[in-house]
């Protein structure tokens, strides 16, 4: 399958942060939030400010073993939130859906918002911002670094024959 990439940027992360946040207004009183690590973190770092939640608790999942897809583990448990009750969990993405089931069978009662949603996994959220193609891949800003392009004209011309 073909893979296109979309870059977001720290002004698009933020500015979809806030977007995500003024949703949530909704559900307050909040008792916490749950930050997904390590993608959610920055996300509901934004949104607990916005919010003012000063309870920020984190679980962390792990659907990788080395480059394969394995079973996936809760490597650490959200001990302060429960069972979810009246906490919001926050993740930057849904792709296949697998790291928010094991997030909403360990928190069952739990609010799951997320910023970015493919088809595959966005029945597993209550909420998201953007809806991305399944076959785009996400490039976060903590994951990129600007770099350097040569001008066009400089590059060599590439021949028909
Ligand atoms: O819906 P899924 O197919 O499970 O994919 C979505 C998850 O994948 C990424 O996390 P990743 O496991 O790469 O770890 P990270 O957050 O530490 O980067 C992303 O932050 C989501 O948590
Ligand atoms: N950065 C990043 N991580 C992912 N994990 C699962 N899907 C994605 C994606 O589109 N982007
Ligand atoms: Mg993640």
């Amino acid at each position: 399958m073909a893979v296109n990439y979309a870059t977001v940027t720290w002004d698009q992360l933020h500015r979809d942060a806030r977007l995500l946040a003024e949703e949530l207004v909704a559900n307050m009183p909040i008792k916490g939030i749950v930050a997904v690590t390590r993608g959610g973190l920055i996300p509901a770092a934004i949104i607990a400010r916005e919010l003012n939640c000063r309870l920020v608790e984190t679980i962390s999942v792990v659907t990788y073993d080395e480059e394969e897809r394995g079973e996936p583990r809760i490597i650490k448990s959200p001990e302060a939130a429960g069972d979810g009750e009246g906490f919001l969990v926050i993740d930057d993405l849904v792709d296949s859906g697998v790291t928010a089931r094991v997030v909403r069978e360990r928190l069952p009662k739990a609010y799951f918002a997320c910023l970015y949603a493919k088809p595959a996994g966005k029945a597993l959220t209550d909420r998201f911002v953007v809806e991305v193609p399944q076959e785009t891949w996400v490039l976060f800003p903590w994951d990129t670094a600007p770099l350097f392009v040569p001008p066009l004209a400089s590059k060599p011309i590439e021949s028909d024959s």
